[in-house]
């Protein structure tokens, strides 16, 4: 699987991840949405949970911006929109927070659920808390990467949101 991302630039340079998993050349950069391919974009704003039955598609994008910036319309590139059911962050900006992936989580996330473990751990490597990603999503993702369709995944999404209600 192919990972570009739309890097917008607006985040501290020196705690993303996009840049880094360029650096290590793990990931194209792209500094507009033309210049960005057509693929499964990792979007939040979707309406469509990311499942396995996306895995045909044979390229990953995200948008890499800071959350104060990541609205709706930022989110304009072409492409199948898909948003990552409930995980939680493992970054250490962001720990314990569900949905608020950042770049490498999201990409780790997504290559989980369509059955690219090894990939998703390769990419994770590259950062010293990266392991800690799967290990507290390591339920989760195993489900979702059983399920059909995004139908079933947001139905699985859902015994998680329940279970944080109680
Ligand atoms: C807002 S940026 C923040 C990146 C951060 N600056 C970094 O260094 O990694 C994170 C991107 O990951 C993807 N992402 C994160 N959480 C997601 C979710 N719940 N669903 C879909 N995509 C998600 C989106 O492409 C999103 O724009």
């Amino acid at each position: 699987m192919e990972l570009h991302v739309r890097y917008e630039g607006d985040d501290d340079p020196e705690k993303c991840t996009a840049r880094k998993l360029a650096r290590f050349e793990k990931a194209a950069l792209h500094r507009t949405n033309r210049a960005t391919p057509y693929g499964v974009v990792l979007n939040p704003h979707a309406d469509t949970a990311l499942s396995p039955a996306d895995a045909d598609h044979d390229r990953l994008v995200a948008l890499d911006c800071s959350w104060e910036t990541a609205e709706k319309a930022m989110f304009e590139m072409p492409g199948d929109h898909r948003a990552l059911p409930f995980l939680v962050a493992a970054n250490p900006v962001n720990y314990g927070q569900p949905f608020q992936l950042n770049t490498v989580e999201a990409f780790a996330g997504a290559l989980c659920i369509l059955g690219e473990r090894e990939h998703a751990e390769e990419i994770l490597a590259k950062f010293n808390w990266g392991h800690t990603f799967l290990e507290l999503n390591d339920e989760p993702l195993g489900r979702y990467a059983e399920c059909e369709n995004s139908t079933d995944v947001v139905e699985i999404q859902q015994e998680y949101l329940d279970a944080g209600a109680e």
